[in-house]
Formats: structure tokens, C-alpha cells, sequence
């Protein structure tokens, strides 16, 4: 680590408050507080000028070499998402750095003390290096699911790399540096993420983050910012995003404990929701009474508004305008290709579709009864038939994640079926 910090300085990244800690068993880092001073709120902790980067020209990063730019069709911004980019600027600058030649301003060797020396050799994850049997172990459709598709996704697009510029360059680090992007780059919300050194190894926090990473008052460095004061020897935590625990555990390899921002799919999509009503909410004499296919019609149309509003806002946040059609619809891609899916479960837009196609079908079939107390009954029972239907129970989850003899995957996979589960009975037992 001491190269690595030598590497830093050199840079230009201020690291003098700062120490780097390593775990002597697990080789991870944590960034803390120097012993010299404490961090006061408001305070920076760290500078990184973007010249000691890895990422886009646009944010003048030292290393902005993407050799996807070869002015080749098919190699534009429109055929890849924003992390692919970033992760083929990464695998180019190990690909140089370890003698290959690949073009661009071979600089690689000067990234050498981060790109091949400081960032992991592997990132642990399901998406990475798991079995499916370990995979399996989440137990839940959603992360299970994503996974699949993150898995795809990323085999077709190193098919797609290796068939145009061949498995020997740059493109046999691009799985690794997939995985690297996913788990450390910033954004600064300017559109492109980027790699920062010394930023990216600070720890994630849900809920008791005390810094948080901005661009610099010129500009010029993305830098960390205290926000609350920080005593010598603290560890720097950050909160990484608000994103489920499947963006967690999929793309980082950890769950990180209790997560506000978590959820459960009750139904993989709003027909599957139609269905399961229909036949859970039958005649007396046990006839399925809802018809089926207008029960259908109306989850198509419900979801085809979500999608609208989803793109919608994508637009916004791009920016609006003609050209932003084109990054909005890439955003979507990205997002709706790694995280997303159709999901129906409580607490977003697709809740809001859920509750007023339960309305609607409850309205249909018991026009006496109080809706809204019909909707909630269903979706309680939906949880508790989700509950039924895991393998293991809460205890034994418990169990399985405090024994001392649990393999981390097992016990990565129990911690995020053990939070799902804790959030559906949360549910089953509120008014
Ligand atoms: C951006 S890096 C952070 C630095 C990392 N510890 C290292 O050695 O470079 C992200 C990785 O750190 C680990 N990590 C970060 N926050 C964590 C947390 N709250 N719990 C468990 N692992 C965490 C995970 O392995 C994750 O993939």
C-alpha cells in the first residue's frame, strides 16, 4: 500500500488526513481518519483531481483512453452503456499497463500502482464468481432473477467484444473491470461515472455514512466532504447509493446489514398479480369469478403507463431536450438491464399500479366491502405465502448467519433472504 500512496501523492491527491487501513486477513481496506487531527463537518478529506482519475475526457481524467471510440459503426456511445465504457477504459489501461499495446496515448504503465497493484484481482460476487448453487441460495426471484440477466448481458457483450477486436487485447480484463466499475466508481451525477483512487476504497455505510463525495469548489478534483465531525483514528463511510440490497449483493458482494431502500417483489409483474387475484379471490362454491383475460388488459395498460412515466423522468433527468431521447433511453437500458425488471411490490410507482388494479378487481367482485381494506388483506396474504413458501425459516437463517463456520457466500446470501423476510413480516404485522 505504501507504492499505492506514493503512486496517490504523486498524482496530486492529497491524502494527509487520511490513513489506509488493511484488513491483515482479507486484504480489504477501510479509509480512517489520520491521527494527527479530526475532520470538522463541511471539512474535506480528501482530494482527487480528476487528472489522477480513470474515466471520460469530459471530466479531463488523467486516463480517458476508451478504445471503444475507434470511430468504428458500432462502437459509438449508442451501442454501450455508460459502465461499459468506463469498464473498457479500465481494461485498456491494465492491458498497457502490463506491457500490451493497444493504441492511445500508452500511458497505461503509469497507472500500473492502481490499476494492476491497488485494485482487487477479483470482486466476489454473484454476478462474478458464485455457483448457481450459491446463487440459489438468495432465495429470492428478484435477486436470483437480475442475476441471470446481469450474467447474460455481460456474456453477450464480451462476445460482442471479443468477435471485434479479439479475446487477446485489451478485452480479456473487461469481465474483471466490469466488476470493478460496478463496485467503486463515483458519479457525480454529471451523466459518467469514473474511478477515483483512494476514494474508492472507502467503505459503504446505509445508514451512518460521515462523508459524502462532491466535486471540488474550481472544479478541478472530485473531493470528500465531512458531514459530521470526524475523530482521529474513525473510519470514512460513505453511503454508496440508494439502491435495494440486490445492487448490493449483486454488484459488491455484501449486503451491508439493515437497508432502508430494500424491497420485495410479491409478483414478478402486474398480469402475474392479476392472475394470483383471480384465483386467490374466487366464488363461494370456489369458481374463479375475475375474468382473467380483462384482468390482463388492465395490468398491461397499468404498466405501460409506469414505463411512460419511467422514461419520462429519465428524459428530465438527462436534461431534457432532442438529443437527451437518446441517453434517457440508453439510461434506461442500463438501468433496466442490470437492476430493474418488473417489480410489484409496495413503496414505488408500481405499488401505486398494484393498489389501484386491486381496487379496481375488488370493486368488480365485492362492491359492499371497504376496497382499500381488501387490498391490504391481499397483499398480507401474498406475504405470508411468501414467507411459507422459502425453504428456510427466519430462525434458522439466524442461526446460519452467526455461526462462525458459515462459508461468506452462504452467509452473504442468508443475510440478504434474512432481511427480505424481516421486511415481509414488518409488513404482516403493520395496521
Ligand atoms: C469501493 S470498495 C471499498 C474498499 C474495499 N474495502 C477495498 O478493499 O478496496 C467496495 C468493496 O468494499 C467492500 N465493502 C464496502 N462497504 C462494505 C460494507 N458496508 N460491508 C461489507 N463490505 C463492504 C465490498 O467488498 C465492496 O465490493
Amino acid at each position: 500500500m505504501e507504492d499505492f500512496i506514493l503512486w496517490s501523492n504523486a498524482r496530486g491527491i492529497d491524502t494527509s488526513r487520511v490513513d489506509l487501513r488493511v484488513d491483515p486477513h482479507t486484504r480489504a481496506r477501510a479509509v480512517v481518519c489520520a491521527s494527527t487531527a479530526k475532520i470538522k463537518a463541511g471539512e474535506v478529506a480528501v482530494r482527487v483531481p480528476f487528472t489522477a482519475c480513470l474515466g471520460t475526457t469530459g471530466l479531463r481524467c488523467g486516463y480517458a483512453t476508451c478504445p471503444l471510440d475507434d470511430g468504428d459503426v458500432g462502437s459509438s456511445k449508442q451501442f454501450y452503456t455508460p459502465s461499459d465504457r468506463l469498464a473498457a477504459t479500465l481494461a485498456h489501461a491494465r492491458f498497457e499497463a502490463e506491457g500490451g499495446t493497444g493504441g492511445g496515448d500508452r500511458d497505461g504503465g503509469a497507472w500500473r500502482a492502481y490499476v494492476v497493484d491497488a485494485l482487487p484481482q477479483t470482486v466476489d460476487s454473484p454476478v462474478t464468481t458464485w455457483t448457481n448453487a450459491e446463487i440459489a441460495e438468495m432465495a429470492f426471484a428478484r435477486g436470483i432473477g437480475n442475476c441471470a440477466k446481469a450474467k447474460a448481458r455481460d456474456a453477450g457483450t464480451i462476445k460482442k467484444l471479443n468477435e471485434k477486436y479479439g479475446d487477446a487485447s485489451w478485452t480479456k480484463h473487461f469481465a474483471w473491470a466490469l466488476s470493478c466499475v460496478r463496485s467503486r466508481a463515483v458519479d457525480l451525477e454529471r451523466g459518467e461515472s469514473f474511478l477515483a483512487p483512494m476514494l474508492d476504497m472507502l467503505n459503504h455505510s446505509h445508514g451512518a455514512a460521515n462523508v459524502k463525495w462532491d466535486a471540488s469548489d474550481d472544479g478541478e478534483a472530485v473531493v470528500l466532504r465531512a458531514l459530521k465531525t470526524i475523530d482521529e483514528g474513525e473510519e470514512l463511510l460513505t453511503q454508496y447509493a440508494c439502491e435495494p440490497a440486490e445492487s448490493f449483493l449483486l454488484y459488491m458482494g455484501f449486503v451491508g446489514g439493515m437497508n432502508p431502500y430494500d424491497r420485495v417483489e410479491l409478483w414478478s409483474s402486474l398480469g402475474e398479480a392479476a392472475d394470483w387475484f383471480a384465483e386467490t379471490f374466487r366464488s363461494e362454491g370456489g369458481e374463479v369469478v375475475l375474468d382473467k383475460a380483462a384482468g390482463r388488459s388492465i395490468a398491461n395498460e397499468l404498466e405501460a403507463q409506469q414505463r411512460a412515466r419511467e422514461r419520462a423522468s429519465i428524459v428530465e433527468l438527462s436534461g431534457g431536450g432532442g438529443t437527451a431521447d437518446d441517453a434517457a433511453e440508453l439510461r434506461l437500458r442500463d438501468i433496466q438491464s442490470t437492476l430493474m425488471g418488473p417489480s410489484v411490490g409496495w413503496r414505488t410507482d408500481y405499488d401505486e399500479a398494484l393498489w389501484l388494479m386491486f381496487r379496481h378487481f375488488t370493486q368488480a367482485l365485492m362492491p359492499d366491502e371497504n376496497a382499500d381494506q381488501i387490498v391490504m388483506h391481499a397483499i398480507k396474504k401474498r406475504c405470508e405465502e411468501v414467507l411459507l413458501s422459502m425453504k428456510t425459516t427466519i430462525e434458522e437463517d439466524e442461526k446460519l448467519f452467526s455461526a462462525e463456520d458459515t462459508p461468506p457466500r452462504l452467509r452473504a446470501a442468508v443475510e440478504y433472504r434474512l432481511f427480505k423476510k424481516c421486511l415481509l413480516v414488518k409488513h404482516l404485522q403493520s395496521d
